[in-house]
């Protein structure tokens, strides 16, 4: 838990109108970036004004309810000078939790010493403490990429699919969500801000992230909290890009593969909200590698609980996890072989009016130095066929290898 050094406490936090910055990744000036950004709009933060791990020690929502009260304690003492007063101005946090509820280590909240934002044409600049110098470093590709396995390879990972078929046919659960990793190793230190500026221009449609190492663009908002309006938009049931998307409405095992998410989502909801609005049907959401069924669901909270509140109560989805949530954890742990870290984990940035926006983190990597550990899962059933589920991933994976090799 820090404060960074040369920073006063408290927090003197100050916002300034700005005119346009054009593209907000490209103002990043260095090699740890923070990013929160879909189709221009949205957050990037550098430097750090304060940054805390999640004691490795604490579970499930725990770990959400004392990442709140820590940021409660830095954000109730600031002294803050906010003119804009929208979601996102003001000091803010990005963060990252790991996806598995039994263990909190490597999730994390920073508080960047300046935020850039444009939210519906106004953008704005918040910094704390005294004026940083930044200086930009040149943005540099990650060069050769080579690929290995990671905890499984492409066929030990089709058995595991095949035995979770096997579970869920015996009646142990009705769905799990199997992933697997894949190494990347660059020529030199990967940057993440090359990859996040590949990642905004093919997937505009999703939120282009960078947190604490994780970099990716998700398809999936776990929840967007603006006062007590909230927004979830809950996939599961992907088809390739091009391919008749009736076959995917068609397919009962797609079909009951969304409504599985859907419930989750709605059973975690429910309790927090005044109103609550779940379309009965899904539409589609294209995106040029997979197109998938999506449900928004929109609803009121009843009090004034945060964005990390709302995630506590969501995490994790049936989107990510399975059905019964506890059983497919289990049957995670003994199939994947690997530990998820902060994939499939809730990744955003909240303000200390506890407005934010957090995305499930899918389609994305853990990066350090020149490696990077790409992920993708998919939604197994009982009718699931190890090849195609290979075959799912693959196409999955295909958005931060895009993102590596341009
Ligand atoms: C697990 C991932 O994606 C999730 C699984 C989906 C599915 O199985 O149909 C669809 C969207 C996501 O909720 C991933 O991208 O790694």
């Amino acid at each position: 838990m820090s404060v960074a050094l040369g920073l006063k406490r408290p927090l003197v936090v100050r916002t300034v109108p700005v005119s346009d910055p054009g593209d907000l990744i490209a103002r990043l000036p260095g090699v740890a970036p923070h990013a929160w950004v879909r189709h221009g709009d949205g957050l990037v933060g550098w430097g750090e004004a304060a940054s805390v791990r999640v004691p490795a020690g604490l579970s499930g929502p725990a770990r959400f309810a004392w990442a709140r009260a820590w940021l409660a304690s830095i954000f109730r003492t600031a002294e803050i000078d906010d003119p804009v007063g929208l979601p996102g101005s003001g000091p803010v946090a990005f963060g990252s939790f790991t996806f598995d509820p039994a263990s909190a280590a490597g999730s994390t909240l920073v508080v960047p010493r300046t935020v850039l934002a444009r939210r519906d044409g106004r953008s704005w600049l918040t910094t704390i403490g005294e004026d940083a110098l930044d200086l930009m470093t040149p943005v540099r590709t990650p060069g050769r990429i080579r690929y290995s396995d990671g905890a499984l390879t492409a066929m030990e990972w089709e058995h595991a699919v095949a035995t979770a078929v096997k579970e869920i046919g015996g009646g142990r659960l009705d769905k799990v969500v199997l992933a697997r990793d894949l190494i990347a190793t660059a020529d030199r230190g990967i940057d993440p801000r090359a990859l996040l500026a590949r990642l905004a221009r093919r997937y505009p449609e999703c939120y282009t992230f960078s947190v604490g190492g994780l970099v990716g663009a998700t398809p999936e908002l776990l929840v967007r909290h603006t006062g007590r309006a909230i927004e979830s938009l809950v996939l599961a049931g992907t088809a390739p890009t091009g391919s008749d998307p009736g076959d995917l409405f068609g397919s009962e095992k797609n079909q009951y593969e969304h409504v599985c998410a859907v419930a989750s989502v709605r059973d975690a909801l429910d309790p927090l909200c005044a109103t609550l609005d779940v379309p009965d049907r899904p539409e589609l959401l294209v995106l040029p590698n997979v197109q998938h069924l999506a449900t928004r669901v929109t609803g009121r909270l009843s009090d004034g609980a945060s964005v990390l509140d709302v995630v506590a109560a969501l995490h994790p989805t049936a989107a990510v996890g399975g059905t019964p949530t506890a059983t497919a954890l289990e049957v995670i742990r003994e199939l994947e072989d690997m530990d998820r870290g902060g994939y499939a984990g809730p990744v955003g940035w909240i303000d200390a009016r506890g407005d934010g926006e957090w995305g499930i983190a899918l389609r994305c990597a853990a990066v350090e130095g020149d490696r990077a550990r790409l992920f993708a899962g998919c939604g197994i059933m009982g009718e699931s066929d190890p090849v195609q589920e290979l075959a799912e991933a693959q196409a999955k994976f295909r958005v931060m290898r895009y993102a590596l090799e341009g």
